[in-house]
């Protein structure tokens, strides 16, 4: 019978790396000013090093170390100044035993100088002289030819969601143009008869539709772009016409509703009906969300979620995003993490993963772990949680002080 033999989440993500074994998003170029959050569909390498030329980073002068040595405030070293760096320009003099010149921060090194001593520490006696009353060591208030990037060096990993630190290197090493994932495209569609629009006045018995909101906002989170937002009656027919519809729009198609066992739960015949694969999975072994449904139709991933709004949010961020990256290939690790000390104890499910929403409370510099509860069916559960803990199957659950990471949703 269905859904009393279910897979566990490992079992569920080799399924899912089987089914979309070489199926990947296409790549298209962008500008760097519109790669925020885009997946690099390339490895990069610096063409050169930066900076390109030794900068001083205080306003100072630039002298050679060595003159400097033994000054003091009490018995400062007198250097003779023979010239000015401008910004963005080359340093016209070099720097020689006994002389100095102005480098204001981020201008050009002077050859024959290898350090800077600041302003503060300099006193003008003259045009020509100053008097230095501290000692530099080389190297000090200055930025060598190459520290920051060598050229070779690889700066973009194919696969790396691009922070603006990693946009920053490219524009550093001169790429402004670079490789990415073209951005998933996510079909959301609601199924039930008792679904009605937020706007909408509700009869008894009706309810309105929560999930079509959650899961399009977890998607444009997670970067991809809405291809379409659907409400449909439990009705094969028209569930299969508005499935087909999307499939052929979009990247990954999520159906939520209509997932477990009920006279009217349709979704996994629909997408069975719609091509091959069809549905690999039916029932996962977690709580919430076991009746969830996984399957592909050509190259489209279709997913019937549980109705349940907590149960979907969950299924969508452990198997939705799963997938998402892998079509765009990304390879860093897929949850933020807090570690923290639970002051209650959970009980767990046997044989399923639980997903318990606590709530993160610092103290003395510690965080404090709060299980928090409520029915899956309750989405103020959801936006009352700071995240949830992961409780394996084989753990009875988890005793009150024991250490604990929470997902952060
Ligand atoms: N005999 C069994 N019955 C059920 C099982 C089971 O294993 N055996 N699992 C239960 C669990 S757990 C869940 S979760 C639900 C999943 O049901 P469906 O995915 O078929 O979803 P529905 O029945 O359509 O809806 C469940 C619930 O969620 C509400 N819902 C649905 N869509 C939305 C929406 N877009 N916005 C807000 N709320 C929505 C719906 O009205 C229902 O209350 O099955 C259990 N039964
Ligand atoms: O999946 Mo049901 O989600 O346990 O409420």
């Amino acid at each position: 019978m269905k859904l009393l033999k279910v897979d566990s989440v490992e079992e569920t993500k080799r399924k899912i790396d089987h089914y979309f074994e070489g199926i990947y998003l296409e790549e298209e170029y962008i500008d760097i000013a519109e790669a925020l959050d885009r997946i690099a569909a390339e490895d990069l390498y610096a063409q050169l090093e930066v900076p390109e030329f030794s900068r001083a980073t205080v306003d100072g002068y630039a002298i050679t170390a060595k003159d400097s040595y033994g000054a003091s405030e009490s018995l400062p070293t007198f250097l003779q100044i023979i010239g000015k760096v401008e910004m963005g320009e080359t340093a016209a003099h070099k720097v020689t035993p006994g002389k100095a010149i102005y480098v204001p921060t981020g201008g050009m090194l002077p050859q024959g100088a290898d350090a800077m001593v600041m302003i503060e520490y300099v006193e003008s006696l003259d045009d020509e002289t100053i008097a230095v009353y501290k000692a530099v060591a080389p190297g000090e208030g200055v930025i060598q030819k190459g520290e920051d990037i060598q050229k070779g060096e690889q700066i973009l990993s194919k696969g790396r969601r691009l922070k603006p630190q990693d946009i920053g290197m490219l524009a550093a090493v001169g790429i402004y143009q670079i490789k990415v994932f073209r951005k998933p495209r996510v079909f959301v569609i609601s199924t039930g008869d008792e679904l009605v629009h937020p706007k909408e006045e509700i009869k008894p018995g009706q309810i309105r539709d929560i999930n079509t909101y959650t899961l399009s906002a977890m998607a444009l989170n997670g970067g991809a772009v809405l291809a379409g937002q659907v409400i449909v009656k439990d009705d094969f027919l028209r569930l299969q016409d508005i499935v087909k519809n999307a499939i052929a729009k979009s990247d990954v198609v999520v159906i939520s509703g209509g997932s477990s066992v009920g006279a009217k739960d349709v979704t996994a015949q629909v997408i069975d009906s719609l091509g091959e694969p069809g549905v690999f999975i039916h029932g996962v072994a977690v709580k919430p969300g076991k009746p969830t449904i996984i399957g592909r139709v050509d190259r489209t991933a279709v997913f019937g979620l549980p109705g349940h709004p907590v149960s979907a949010m969950v299924i969508y961020k452990v198997f939705v995003d799963y997938i998402l990256q892998k079509l765009q290939q990304f390879n860093e690790v897929q949850e933020i993490v807090i570690q923290g000390i639970c002051d209650a104890n959970i009980h767990a499910s046997p044989g399923k993963e639980t997903y318990q929403m606590v709530q993160l409370e610092k103290r003395d510099d510690k965080y404090i772990v709060k299980p928090i509860y409520g029915k899956s069916g309750a989405i103020s559960l959801m936006a009352e949680a700071h995240g949830y803990i992961k409780i394996h199957g084989n753990q009875e659950g988890i005793h009150k002080g024991e250490k604990v990471e929470v997902i952060l949703l």
